[in-house]
């Protein structure tokens, strides 16, 4: 039988595509017309080697055998038994080849159906990475993996244009002539969303409110308006509304815009701040009476009271200020009852009454705001929650209003008291606001221009879970680079600022003793200059130049004075006194901590009303006060982070009005002022409109001889005064 071995043709092998070879064309893969397809490739008849040639010769020669001797015959079996077994072997190998070239000949014609199918559509690319769809954008508004409720993630938002005149929002007639008469006649944004909410109407939330707007937008209208409305009603005295904020200015402030709401009403208001003594603020808060109750009276002359345990407890003097029970009458029973509707205070101080105030409860209370919320949720204020929220959760029964009848606490009865709760740099720490015990809250946020972050880039998680600051629109702010060199002149530089600002507070005349005028002010260039301290980029103006860019600048003719921000009162105090040698006829107030009180107020009503006209304070200045048409603020020591910053430099460029902020910036704080995302310029969670930036403005500091030793010798004078 003939062996296929030798009747067949073994096939060239096809050339499958080499995958590893790098001269393969991996992208360019449209189909090439010179190459035809290896499927069609003409498989040729293999060249027969002249030892197969022999072979078959032996194979073919099967009908000769006949014809030739047995001799030849047996030689030639004896020939091919010689080679059998490397002709077995040789067949298997060929079978072998032939059978893995069918393979590789599928697999080739496969591969370049693949590659025609692919050819129809596909573009011809060099090595260059291929378009990517752009990534589908986020909802940032509600991220599953956030660990914020709902309603915080999802805040209710409000255009900063969106305002309603007064009129249209249900307020009384005698409030809407007292806004008139101020000069108010629309809602600012933030108050034409929250009034409505705060009101009686349709759109009532019957729920708490977290507001988070600028500095400057109003907020405290926005919930002295409703308050007064809704407690004017009331025919009882009765503590019912209480309003607290961190320090005694802002007290006196919210005072002046309930008395504004509240004129005509017969509502009583009252600030406790601890500038008084604590006795005269308590008979301001509580009276003292007697009623007739024999019922109560033998209950009370029969109860056992441990005298000791209670002498230990007690202060009698603080408690009760005199002895009661020596002046009631018989059958008679002691009696407290609020003098006030109102009570606006610091934390502090209200702690002192609900431990020391016999009588003062806040059990009636129906509204609770708390202003400047972030900074009254810090862990250093905290503990004053734990001391006033247990007495607002419950209603006592009247038999546990007396001391001695604290017992029937099991009567108590849980209330709901409405809480507000703003800042302009509202916190998201749910941990804070859970304190806070919020029922079905709001949360009420004042978008301004842009809500694009001031480093222009991706949202960031910091920005997302601490909420973003917006820095009022009508702000204009600048950096002054101080170098290394002239960290000793920072005061000079304050006092070049001041004598060269749009709208000077002091003489300029003066100056003549110190710098010259022409190299003094620089541009309020941008803030592309490499140098982190501005050292390397004085690029002075001329005169000219100077006042062109002032008069570009929009100085506001009706502001007015510089509020001078310090790192401590120690320094504030310093500053000031620096000044007052080197400019003696300037007129400069201290507000600190140390002029809380009487002073204080007085230093900052006279900066009010244009007496002074430069204000050097502390950080306690900083948060809530409104000095109307301030013109300028100075942040002579750089503010400790983006959220000081914001509530420093928003009081100015309030109610829409325009301010100037200026930062001094040493030498070794140019990186976190310029460049850092927790800093100022690029900062992660401040919000600019959208060609909002912060200037750059460069000052040069040139002194006579004269000058130098006048400067030298104040240095002088302020070491030996602090060293007594
Ligand atoms: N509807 C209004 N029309 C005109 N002026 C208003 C109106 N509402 C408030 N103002 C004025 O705007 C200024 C800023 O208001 P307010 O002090 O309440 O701001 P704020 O949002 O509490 O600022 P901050 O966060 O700095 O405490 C005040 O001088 C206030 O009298």
């Amino acid at each position: 039988m003939a062996s296929p071995f030798y009747n067949r043709y073994i096939p060239p092998q096809a050339k499958s595509p080499d995958l590893s070879d790098p001269s393969r064309p991996t992208k360019k893969r449209k189909k090439s017309k010179s190459a035809p397809p290896i499927s069609s490739q003409q498989t040729k008849p293999r060249e027969k080697s002249p030892e197969i040639a022999a072979l078959n010769c032996y194979n073919d020669g099967d009908a000769q055998v006949g014809s030739i001797g047995n001799e030849a015959v047996d030689h030639h079996v004896a020939i091919r038994n010689r080679h059998k077994s490397m002709l077995d072997k040789y067949d298997k190998a060929a079978k072998k080849s032939a059978e893995l070239a069918d393979e590789r000949t599928v697999a080739a014609e496969d591969d370049e159906g693949e590659r025609q199918e692919d050819a129809i559509d596909v573009e011809e690319h060099g090595l260059e990475p291929l378009p990517q769809p752009a990534p589908a954008k986020e909802d940032r508004k509600i991220s599953a993996f956030s660990a914020l409720p709902e309603w915080l993630q999802a805040p209710k938002l409000v255009k900063s244009t969106d305002t309603v005149p007064f009129e249209e929002l249900s307020l009384r007639r005698d409030t809407l002539t007292a806004l008139g008469k101020k000069g108010y006649s629309a809602a600012f944004a933030i108050q034409s969303a929250v009034l409505p909410m705060l009101l009686p109407g349709p759109k009532q939330h019957s729920g708490d409110i977290c507001i988070s707007a600028a500095t400057g937008s109003g907020k405290t209208l926005a919930y002295t308006l409703p308050m007064v409305q809704s407690l004017r009603e009331k025919p009882v005295t009765r503590l019912r509304g209480l309003i607290v904020v961190p320090t005694r200015e802002l007290v006196n402030q919210v005072r002046e815009s309930l008395d504004l709401c509240s004129a005509g009403s017969g509502l009583k208001i009252a600030t406790a701040v601890g500038s008084k003594p604590l006795k005269e603020e308590q008979e301001l808060l509580v009276e003292k009476g007697q009623r007739y109750d024999p019922e109560a009276y033998k209950a009370e002359q029969e109860k056992e009271i441990d005298e000791d345990e209670e002498l230990m407890d007690w202060d009698f003097d603080k408690k009760f200020g005199s002895n009661d029970y020596l002046e009631l009458f018989y059958n008679h029973v002691v009696v407290y009852t609020s003098r006030i509707d109102i009570l606006i205070c610091t934390p502090g101080r209200l702690v002192e009454h609900i431990q020391s105030t016999t009588g003062f409860t806040l059990e009636h209370v129906q509204w609770l705001v708390i202003d400047e919320a972030d900074r009254l949720l810090d862990e250093s204020f905290q503990q004053w929650i734990d001391v006033v929220l247990p007495g607002l959760e419950y209603v006592r029964p009247p038999d546990a209003l007396h001391p001695s009848r604290s017992n029937t606490s099991h009567l108590f009865r849980r209330r709901e008291v409405r809480k507000i709760i703003l800042s302009a740099t509202m916190t998201r720490d749910i941990s804070k606001l859970m304190t806070l015990n919020l029922k079905r809250p709001k949360f009420v946020v004042l978008e301004g221009g842009s809500q694009k972050l001031a480093n222009e880039e991706e949202d960031s998680p910091i920005a997302d879970e601490g909420g973003r600051v917006e820095v009022p629109s009508t702000l204009k702010e600048y950096g002054v680079p101080i170098s290394e060199h002239s960290t000793q002149d920072k005061p000079l530089y304050l006092i070049e600022l001041l004598e060269t600002k749009s709208n000077p507070p002091v003489s300029k005349r003066r100056r003549s003793s110190t710098i010259p005028a022409d190299k003094s002010e620089a541009s309020d260039s941008d803030t592309s200059s490499d140098s982190d301290d501005g050292s390397q980029n004085s690029d002075l103006l001329s005169k000219s130049d100077r006042i062109s860019n002032l008069a570009a600048a929009g100085a506001d003719p009706t502001s007015h004075g510089t509020l001078v921000f310090t790192e401590s009162n120690e320094q504030a105090v310093r500053l000031a006194r620096l000044l007052a040698l080197l400019r003696p006829s300037w007129q400069i107030g201290t507000l600190t901590k140390s002029t809380a009180g009487s002073s204080g107020r007085k230093t900052l009503a006279a900066f009010r009303k244009r007496k002074l006209s430069i204000l050097i304070a502390s950080d306690r200045a900083s948060r809530g006060l409104d000095i109307p048409d301030l013109a300028q603020v100075v942040n002579y020591d750089m503010p400790k982070s983006a959220t000081s910053y914001v509530h420093r430099v928003g009081r100015t460029a309030r109610a829409g009005k325009a301010g100037e902020a200026i930062t001094l910036v040493l030498h070794n704080q140019g990186k976190w002022f310029w460049k850092d995302r927790s800093g100022i310029v690029k900062s992660d969670v401040l919000v600019r409109g959208p060609d909002k930036r912060v200037g750059r403005r460069n000052l040069a500091i040139n002194m006579s001889e004269e000058e130098r030793g006048n400067y030298e010798k104040a240095l002088q004078t302020l070491g030996e005064e602090a060293n007594g």
